[in-house]
């Protein structure tokens, strides 16, 4: 992991795959979360970075917190921030974090694919037989996860597990607010011809036990997003954002054996050049407005 970049006035306190998180200094109710230019795939951190990734996806998040805010009110404090993280940073609420990955998946894949072919379930939850690699669920899926270290993989936690947790009217709040975050999410990106596969979200109590929206949200870094045109049940999706990075590591031309566990080669230029631009081609589709 690089140095953490030095923010006068903030302390770094962590940092996780792509994103940093530090404290004002004498301000204890505050936070700011900075989005680097950071890419992982294949859980590596890959080099290089992508030009203007935080940025967009810092702008992005903001943009759908804008379109929740009817649904539930969010962390975001101000987008004034000190010049060396401009447009990729946001001052956010302090929280009480609630220890729960709060994932819905409107469609089976990855993980949740895995564990479905394995024992039919999903975070536990019981599925019909037959299902495909891609295919939709009729109404998104709550199918939670526990925080998992740095480096660890989450590991699904039944619904039970959640009550448990966060007892049973916290539980069912967080049920509700995550799978309609990603229902609202599908309605808007597919009027733009993008499918969000799955997503997620993290909460926080406020100081009066209110939960907030926190973390970042339907970014291409917490959710799968895949080109509607593309979507064909049965085999993997091609990823909106990823697909020239994986398409490339996985070409003999970067040399690189995935079953090795070494880490990648460096990113030529042009596949560097063509993600930054779906980055930025994501934002404005979703958001209408010129990156
Ligand atoms: N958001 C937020 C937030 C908040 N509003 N209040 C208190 N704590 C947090 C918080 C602390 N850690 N994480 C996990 C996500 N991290 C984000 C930064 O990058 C690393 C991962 C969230």
């Amino acid at each position: 992991m690089t140095t953490p970049l030095e923010i006068p006035g903030f302390t770094h306190l962590y940092s996780g795959k792509v994103r940093d998180l530090y404290a004002p200094e004498g301000r204890d109710d505050q936070l700011l979360l900075v989005a680097s230019d950071r890419i992982s795939a294949f859980d590596f951190i890959l080099d290089p970075p992508i030009p203007d990734k935080g940025a967009v996806l810092t702008q992005l998040s903001l943009w759908w917190f804008d379109q929740l805010a009817d649904l539930v009110p969010n962390h975001v404090v101000s987008t004034d921030v000190p010049e060396v993280v401009a447009g990729r940073a946001v001052l956010v609420q302090r929280l009480d974090m609630v220890p729960v990955e709060c994932v819905a998946r409107a469609y089976l894949t990855g993980g949740g694919l895995r564990e479905y072919l394995a024992d039919g379930t999903v975070s536990g939850l019981a599925l019909p037989e037959g299902l495909r690699d891609g295919d939709r669920f009729e109404e998104p899926l709550f199918t939670p996860s526990t925080k998992a270290p740095m480096g660890e993989h989450d590991e699904p936690m039944s619904y039970e597990a959640v009550e448990a947790e966060v007892g049973t009217e916290m539980a069912a709040r967080l049920r509700d607010l995550t799978t309609r975050i990603l229902a609202r999410g599908n309605e808007i990106a597919g009027e733009r011809g993008i499918l969000i596969a799955d997503t997620k979200v993290e909460f926080g109590l406020d100081a009066s036990g209110g939960l907030v929206l926190a973390d970042e949200v339907l970014t291409p870094d917490s959710s799968r997003f895949w080109p509607a045109d593309q979507w064909e049940p049965g085999h993997t999706q091609p990823s909106f954002d990823k697909e020239f990075v994986r398409e490339w590591l996985l070409s003999a031309e970067s040399g690189w054996d995935k079953s090795s566990g070494e880490a990648p080669p460096a990113l030529p230029a042009d596949v560097v050049e063509r993600t930054r631009a779906k980055y930025v081609e994501a934002y404005e589709r979703l958001t209408g407005r010129t990156f």
